[in-house]
């Protein structure tokens, strides 16, 4: 019997796909460059409905046609060489997927030029770690819909469900998926950095210790804060480390490692035009912990005031940063959807706003209660530009501004840094002004520059002797 799927490369994300689709039926063939890792997949992973080959021709010929052949190897120049092996092996109308976090312009490049060939090229978004991989990730899939179509039930199978809904859409053309992937990456690294500002408030400026805070953020998960990394933290908190009976959290060196979809993701923010200043914050904030031995010899010489809090309600700040966290995350998402809804424009892609936020819902890293709201915001007005004017959205923030100001405020007289706390309020109060400091911009512009400006009074473009 022919497979029906092949997966090449069994690292971690790929051995989990590959047995999550043995486990819904799918009869998968798996290789991988070196042979180590196809011997551990066999130790490891023996599955009746996966066959392991030690010979690409092999785990090519043991496909159905058209074959369909999903990559997860390393991101960049390894997917190219890979396509190079593969393309001398596979006939007109064959798919090939690629489930690594590529950069969306190679996914484009790889799409027309696979296009070209005859063939056809899906980018998947794959997010969920290990775990997602085998039981459900998120997936967003993209290329030719058409192609898309014979690899759907496959796909949609695997993903996570929803209230009876997979999660895993067609999003668009070209690299779309990727994109999708990648902003998802951008607003996980924000995620992750406003709820270690929450943390380091409670922790260095209210005195909290670690099992108490553990316990506030499993109790803000069960309201309007639900999600997976607000779930994992809590119980990152209560893990103590066995060799020195310490909190782990106060063993791990706090230097933080990134792969570039954050980076990428304000790349292109910037490059389209769009405010993504929180997610900017959270990659500035992963290279500035970077410096460690730097800050470390800072910390001795420059001054700054007092860091504890002194007679204060704590239940009261508590609450001030539950409704600050809030108000940071709906920022995100904000900025995160308009970055989306400005690349589907420019780009010409169609994506599907209340679409993307139903695939998020499960499986993926920001898996997040809100994410329904998201979905409806964009439902309901199909031309909702960002999602603080949204009716939901703004009755939130309309409250919990007041909060984050007294949060950032106390950050600030405390000195205690809190990028995207700080980042999202100057966000909203930008937004919010009808009135911006551009008059100014524009006629130091003219001055030096000639560049015009436009008048508030009559239409065209002005130039006056300064
Ligand atoms: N880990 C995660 O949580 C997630 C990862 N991803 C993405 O999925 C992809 C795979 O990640 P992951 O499984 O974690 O990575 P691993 O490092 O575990 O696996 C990498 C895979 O790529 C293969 N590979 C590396 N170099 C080459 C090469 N020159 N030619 C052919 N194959 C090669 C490796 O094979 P070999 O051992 O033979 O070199 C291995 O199969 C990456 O793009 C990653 O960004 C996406 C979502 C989540
Ligand atoms: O894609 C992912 C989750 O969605 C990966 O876990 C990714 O590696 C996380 O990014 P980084 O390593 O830069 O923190």
């Amino acid at each position: 019997m022919m497979n029906s799927i092949g997966v090449f490369g069994l690292g971690v994300m790929g051995a989990n796909l590959a047995i999550n689709m043995a486990n819904k039926g799918e009869k998968v063939a798996v290789y991988n460059y070196t042979p180590d890792l196809i011997e551990t997949f066999q130790e490891k992973h023996l599955h009746e409905n996966a066959t392991a080959y030690y010979e690409l021709t092999r785990f090519i010929d043991s496909l159905e046609k058209p074959r369909k052949i999903f990559l997860m190897v390393t991101a960049g120049a390894v997917v190219d060489s890979v396509i190079e092996s593969l393309f001398p092996l596979l006939d007109q109308g064959d798919i090939i997927m690629d489930g690594g976090n590529s950069n969306f312009q190679d996914s484009n490049r790889r799409y027309n030029d696979l296009k070209e060939k005859g063939l056809h090229f899906i980018g998947v978004g794959v997010s969920g770690g290990e775990e997602g991989a085998l039981n459900g990730p998120s997936l967003m899939p993209s290329g030719d819909k058409e192609a898309y179509q014979q690899v759907a039930p496959i796909l949609e199978k695997i993903a996570a469900q929803v209230d009876g809904k997979a999660c895993c859409s067609y999003l668009g053309k070209e690299g779309s998926g990727h994109y999708v992937k990648m902003v998802h990456n951008g607003i996980e690294y924000a995620d992750m950095q406003l709820i270690t500002e929450a943390y380091q408030f409670l922790r260095e400026r209210l005195g909290l210790g670690v099992n108490e805070i553990a316990a506030i953020f499993a109790e803000w998960n069960k309201g309007e804060l639900e999600s997976y990394l607000m779930e994992i933290t809590a119980d990152i908190l209560t893990r103590v480390d066995e060799e020195t009976n310490q909190p782990m959290i106060d063993v791990i060196l706090d230097k933080s490692g990134q792969k570039g979809t954050g980076k990428w993701t304000s790349q292109n923010a910037l490059d389209i035009g769009v405010p993504l200043t929180i997610v900017t914050e959270s990659v500035f904030m992963r290279f500035l912990s970077n410096v460690k031995e730097e800050r470390m010899i800072a910390e001795q010489e420059l001054e700054g005031p007092a860091p504890l809090l002194e007679q204060t309600d704590k239940n009261e700040w508590i609450e001030l940063v539950r409704q600050a966290l809030v108000m940071g995350k709906i920022s995100t998402y904000a900025q995160g959807f308009y970055q989306y809804k400005q690349a589907s424009e420019q780009y010409k892609w169609d994506l599907q706003l209340d679409e993307i936020a139903l695939i998020f819902r499960g499986g993926c890293i920001i898996r997040a209660g809100i994410l329904n709201e998201i979905s409806n915001a964009f439902k309901e007005d199909k031309e909702l530009s960002n999602l603080f004017l949204s009716p939901y959205f703004k009755a939130i923030l309309n409250k919990n501004q007041a909060a984050m100001r007294k949060v950032v405020i106390k950050g600030m007289e405390t000195g205690l840094a809190l990028p995207c706390f700080n980042a999202s309020l100057v966000y909203y109060d930008g937004y919010r002004s009808g009135k911006s400091g551009a008059n100014l911009i524009q006629a130091q512009r003219d001055y030096f520059g000639a560049h015009t400006f436009e008048r508030t009074d009559k239409d065209g473009h002005f130039h006056i002797q300064w």
